[in-house]
């Protein structure tokens, strides 16, 4: 997968990342986030602690929403039973200023008591 990081024209850009169960949807957002704080360091030239801190908090976020969300199934031993629409914010320079993350269509019918 290429992803083009463009901060000239300041505008917001989408990724979807699509694919059947199993196919590595959940873990290569994983490393598209990577990739984001990557760039945001070599564009900005800032040293990598200033960013690994947000970079690592948006990671370490996915072990809490999967022990919640993720079930086993046939295709997939770690299947997201939920969608994920992660949101990273820049700043005007191209710094990574903020990221929230929201859960939709989680597959109630696993949730076996609250
Ligand atoms: N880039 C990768 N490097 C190493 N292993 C990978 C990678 N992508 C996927 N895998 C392997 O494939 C498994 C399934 O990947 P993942 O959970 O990301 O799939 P998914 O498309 O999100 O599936 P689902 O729709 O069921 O949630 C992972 O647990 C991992 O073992």
């Amino acid at each position: 997968m290429q992803v083009y990081v463009d901060v000239s024209h300041k505008e917001n850009q989408s990724i979807l990342i699509t694919g059947e169960s199993g196919a590595g949807k959940t873990e290569n957002a994983k490393k598209v986030i990577q990739y984001f704080a990557s760039v945001a360091r070599a564009v900005t030239g800032t040293k990598q602690s200033e960013f690994a801190n947000l970079e690592e908090k948006v990671i370490q976020a996915n072990p809490v929403l999967e022990a919640f969300g993720n079930a086993r199934t046939i295709r997939n031993d770690n299947s997201s039973r939920f969608g994920k629409f992660i949101r990273i914010h820049f700043s005007n320079t191209g710094r990574i200023a903020g990221a929230d993350i929201e859960y939709y269509l989680l597959e109630k019918s696993r949730v076996i008591q609250q």
